[in-house]
């Protein structure tokens, strides 16, 4: 059998300026194709653990594998293509929505592409909004808006496995349906793109995963396969 894309193994996570344990002796596993829903009360460190797995925030114990092997040193940037954070708040930028859309191009690791403004533009129909947009000012664009530009910049990447942290919790109900839409499509692309979800929502829980991890105080207490709705106490 094929090994996991991403593994995280008996991770730990502390506050290094208290000590306090964020995330505590976590062990999860993404396979290919896989929808999975990262579900708990706010506080229960749903964000933490999602940076955790992507080596954005430091690990103190366990280790974090790609397609079974440690994540060592120079191979962080090309494992950070593979696999994507999406955080919740989208920091305001200068300079238009294009430019930001464009700014990973410039990144040595994906100097081998070229932005595709025809691929943004279809992406920006999809979900109703005016193709128009990447010409305005990135300040200048709603919270859902910006939302779903930071969701585009990361797609167009390809990535293989995407985190998405409360990935629609600024937009309005067609935007987000319209948003969920284009993601099931982006995923049905490719058999290998999994998604990790958070959301608060159990309906959206439900929609976007199929099998959904709950995290307590920074521990899973629970695994389950299928819908979560109508049990609004675990999400
Ligand atoms: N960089 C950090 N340093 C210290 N503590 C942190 C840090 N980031 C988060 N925390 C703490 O870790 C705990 C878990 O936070 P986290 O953001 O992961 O919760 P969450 O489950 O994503 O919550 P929500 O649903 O509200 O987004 C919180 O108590 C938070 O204050």
């Amino acid at each position: 059998m094929a090994a996991p894309l991403l593994t995280a193994e008996q991770i730990t996570r502390r506050d290094s300026a208290t000590g306090r344990v964020l995330i505590d002796r976590v062990s999860m596993s993404i396979a290919a194709g896989e929808r999975i829903g990262l579900v708990g009360s706010s506080g229960a460190g749903k964000t933490v653990l999602m940076r955790s797995m992507v080596l954005l925030d430091p690990v103190q114990e366990g280790r974090i594998l790609w397609q079974g092997q440690p994540v060592v040193g120079s191979e962080v940037p090309g494992f950070r293509s593979r696999a994507m954070y999406l955080p919740q708040l989208v920091p305001v930028t200068d300079g238009t929505v294009e430019e930001f859309l464009r700014s990973p191009f410039e990144w040595k690791i994906h100097r081998d592409r070229r932005y595709d403004a025809d691929r943004i533009a279809a992406w920006i129909d999809a979900c109703g909004l005016n193709v128009d947009l990447p010409r305005g000012p990135m300040m200048q664009a709603s919270g859902g808006e910006r939302q779903l530009f930071a969701l585009l910049r990361a797609l167009q990447l390809d990535p293989i496995v995407v985190l998405f942290d409360e990935a629609t919790a600024s937009m309005d109900a067609e935007l987000t349906r319209r948003v969920e839409a284009m993601i099931s499509d982006w995923q049905a692309a490719d058999p290998q793109r999994s998604i990790v979800w958070t959301s608060h929502s159990s309906e959206q829980i439900d929609r976007m995963t199929d099998r959904q991890i709950q995290l307590q105080a920074g521990q899973v207490v629970g695994e389950r396969q299928g819908s979560v709705a109508g049990e609004a106490g675990n999400v």
